[in-house]
């Protein structure tokens, strides 16, 4: 379980996180969502350790992870799928791979390349290739074939599926499914409701810095109103 309790943080002056409470049971999906700008990929970067807390407790199964630095954060098991993906262009898919392993395994389970090459077929394919040579869905699945090598029990995942065709987030979809179906927790920091709600089992609304709403996905998915009100969207 990834437990934060009225985390504070922001850049400088001025805190954008102004007390988040937030839980991500073990084995579930929580999907992130909320309007431009108010906080979710700062919340990402917070757990990650990318930016430190200035109040607050994040807790993994327990173990208070709050501040400490990105490395150790990985190591205690939280996998970061990160916003724009962040690959490394001039390596190839199976180095990418072997660095994220070769880098301390995390707390939870391994991932051996050739299991990221099961979820993803076409990483297995491509595995010789620099990853500037992958499309946008490749890369994107390199993205996280990359944090599941580093075995998370938790994944944070911001925007994947930013900039893919609609064919490619379904299939990202298909795959987010079968990771928590095997018992990874995920946070889904995502615009594309309809893949969030896809995904996660429960909702997280945030509004300038604070977690507004919770509820279960099936119940957001019905509540056309709520997500009016809350997004923008219906
Ligand atoms: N590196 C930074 N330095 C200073 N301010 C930042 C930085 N990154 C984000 N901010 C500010 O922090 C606030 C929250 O941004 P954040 O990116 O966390 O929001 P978000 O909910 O993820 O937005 P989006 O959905 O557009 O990605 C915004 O006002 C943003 O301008």
């Amino acid at each position: 379980m990834l437990r934060m309790h009225d985390v504070v943080a922001g850049y400088g002056r001025g805190a954008v996180l102004q007390g988040v409470d937030l839980q991500v049971p073990s084995g579930r999906a929580v999907a992130l969502l909320g309007r431009n700008g108010v906080g979710k990929s700062t919340l990402v970067s917070t757990i990650a350790g990318l930016l430190r807390p200035t109040a607050g407790e994040i807790r993994l199964d327990g173990r208070d992870i709050a501040g400490l630095r990105p490395d150790l954060i990985a190591r205690a098991g939280v996998g970061l799928v990160p916003q724009g993906r962040r690959i490394w262009p001039s390596m190839t898919v199976a180095e990418h791979l072997a660095l994220a392993a070769g880098r301390g395994r995390g707390a939870g389970r391994a991932w051996p390349a050739e299991n990221v090459f099961e979820l993803f077929p076409r990483l297995a394919e491509r595995r010789r290739h620099l990853a500037a040579q992958l499309s946008g869905g490749e890369q994107q699945m390199l993205a996280i074939g990359r944090a599941l090598a580093t075995g998370p029990r938790v994944v944070l995942m911001d925007e994947p599926s930013e900039g893919l065709a609609p064919v490619v987030v379904d299939e990202v979809a298909t795959a987010l499914r079968a990771l928590v179906a095997a018992g990874l927790s995920l946070l889904l920091v995502e615009h594309d409701v309809h893949l969030a709600l896809g995904v996660a089992d429960e909702v997280a609304v945030m509004v300038r810095g604070r977690i507004v709403h919770r509820c279960p996905a099936a119940a957001f998915s019905r509540d056309e109103g709520l997500r009016e009100r809350l997004l923008g969207v219906a």
